[in-house]
């Protein structure tokens, strides 16, 4: 048993404009960043100085123009196996996780990409696996329509075989290179998959050596049945939505059973999206979260607030502060819990109806991290020890300040409580980071077997 002590993992999300679709509009916020290479630099930069386990690159396979007031993020967005690329080049230490749609992929391209990035990292990457919620992204591939999520999880569980086949097509130590005899690689440990699905027919090899990770790890995110069963399947770290301590507990024993039924051990990481707010002071950190949210050019809906706290509120005032409404007084349950954090998120203990449909909105009635650095630590602290995640992804409302903020203040006051790393050390794979063992060759193995 490692006697090394338990850290949580951190990892931090380019969203170029600002995680939050207004921040971008604050003064010291840079509007024009997302295609600015020296602006996206300072971002992986920032976050390895932070010692920040991995650097999350999102994707999407549509431009949607007008969504952006809603999400800018969803109008222009860096294409994220090129920007892994770029963030191999400029790191020593960090990992990097880069998402691909595989719905509107092909696996024997996506195969190669990623191993090419897992080389030119030297075993940083790993591949974010989504299978995509827009319609629109059909007409951009040819294709009719978004399929369902039944024919999208099929389609990927298929993929996800055929990528591992082609990274295992080369074993590892088939390139030679023997000067003497002029033999450049062993053609017995290169192999054809040869595979047949119902998808796909792919006769491989590649023409990549196996990637240093032996497989390329895989996250997943996603939110339906189908993909509750394929991350528990196929993914080595789960992302998920954290909601509270009841169900983030609910969700991991759920996810451990499915891991046992398909016969893996159980103990699958999870990692959770953070957005933070944190400044010197807590009434600063207090002060920037509601500049923002009153930024917002989309104006709040009251409908899908009402459906989340169970009380009509649609035909109120927007200014109503929510001591004026009888029906939020005693509430429970979620509802009160969702009240809760959004008077927590304004340090008011009575926000107006705008401000908490504005709250939960953004969060999903989650939590967002707001205050000083210790205010910060104590919710990472309290969710790691209660063992809700393994880690967060920090989601930062705008750039460049945020994310500085929090790796200059909430870093050191992680690691003042032992609950970070203090050093990258030597360089570490993506599987050494998170203890995840490089899977065996299944040629190597087969061939093995034969022998024996
Ligand atoms: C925390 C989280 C982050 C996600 N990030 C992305 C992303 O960057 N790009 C994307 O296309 N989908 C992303 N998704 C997942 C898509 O929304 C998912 O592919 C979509 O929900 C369809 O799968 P589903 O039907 O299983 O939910 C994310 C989902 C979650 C929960």
């Amino acid at each position: 048993m490692s006697t090394e002590r338990r850290h949580v993992k951190l990892g931090y999300s380019i969203w170029a404009s600002g995680a939050h679709p207004a921040g971008w509009r604050l003064p010291e916020a840079n509007a024009h960043g997302t295609f600015d290479p020296g602006f996206i630099l300072r971002t992986i930069r920032t976050a390895e100085r932070g010692l920040l386990d991995f650097y999350f690159i999102g994707d999407r396979v549509v431009g949607l123009p007008s969504s952006q007031y809603e999400s800018p993020n969803e109008v222009l967005r860096p294409e994220a196996l090129t920007l892994a690329s770029f963030v191999a080049a400029v790191t020593t230490h960090i990992g990097i996780v880069t998402t691909v749609n595989t719905t509107y992929a092909e696996p024997y391209t996506l195969a190669r990409a990623t191993a090419q990035l897992d080389h030119l990292s030297r075993g940083r990457i790993a591949w974010n696996i989504v299978t995509g919620k827009n319609e629109e992204a059909a007409g951009n591939f040819g294709r009719e329509e978004h399929w369902d999520a039944a024919k999208r999880y099929a389609w990927t569980g298929e993929f996800v075989e055929v990528v591992k086949g082609l990274w295992d097509s080369w074993e590892d130590d088939a390139l030679v290179g023997d000067k003497a005899t002029g033999q450049f690689i062993d053609e017995s440990k290169v192999h054809a998959i040869g595979y047949r699905g119902e998808h796909f027919s792919v006769d491989g090899p590649l023409n990549i050596a196996r990637p240093p990770q032996g497989h390329v790890p895989i996250l997943h995110a996603g939110s339906s049945e189908e993909s509750h069963e394929f991350g528990a399947e196929h993914a080595d770290i789960r992302f998920i939505m954290l909601q509270d301590t009841a169900r983030a507990k609910a969700y991991y024993q759920d996810l451990q059973r499915r891991r046992l039924a398909h016969g893996h051990p159980e103990g699958q990481q999870t990692v959770t999206s953070l957005p933070v707010y944190v400044a010197g002071t807590a009434r600063e950190a207090h002060e920037k979260f509601r500049q923002i949210q009153h930024l917002t050019v989309a104006e709040a809906n009251l409908a899908p607030l009402s459906e989340a706290l169970g009380v009509d509120l649609t035909g109120r005032r927007l200014d109503t502060p929510i001591s004026d409404v009888a029906e939020l007084a005693n509430l429970e349950g979620r509802p009160a819990l969702i009240l809760d954090r959004a008077r927590t998120a304004y340090d008011d203990e009575s926000p107006t109806l705008r401000e908490v449909a504005l709250f939960y909105k953004r969060t999903h009635g989650k939590q967002a991290a707001v205050g000083d650095a210790s205010d910060v630590a104590d919710y990472i602290e309290e969710q790691f020890h209660e063992r809700t995640t393994d880690g967060f992804i920090v989601f930062s409302p705008y750039l460049p300040g945020p994310l500085d903020a929090f790796v200059d203040l909430v870093i050191p006051e992680l690691q003042r409580r032992d609950l970070f790393k203090t050093e990258y050390g030597t360089p570490r794979t993506f599987r050494e980071l998170f203890g995840l063992p490089k899977p065996e060759n299944q040629f190597t193995v087969a061939r093995r077997a034969a022998v024996a």
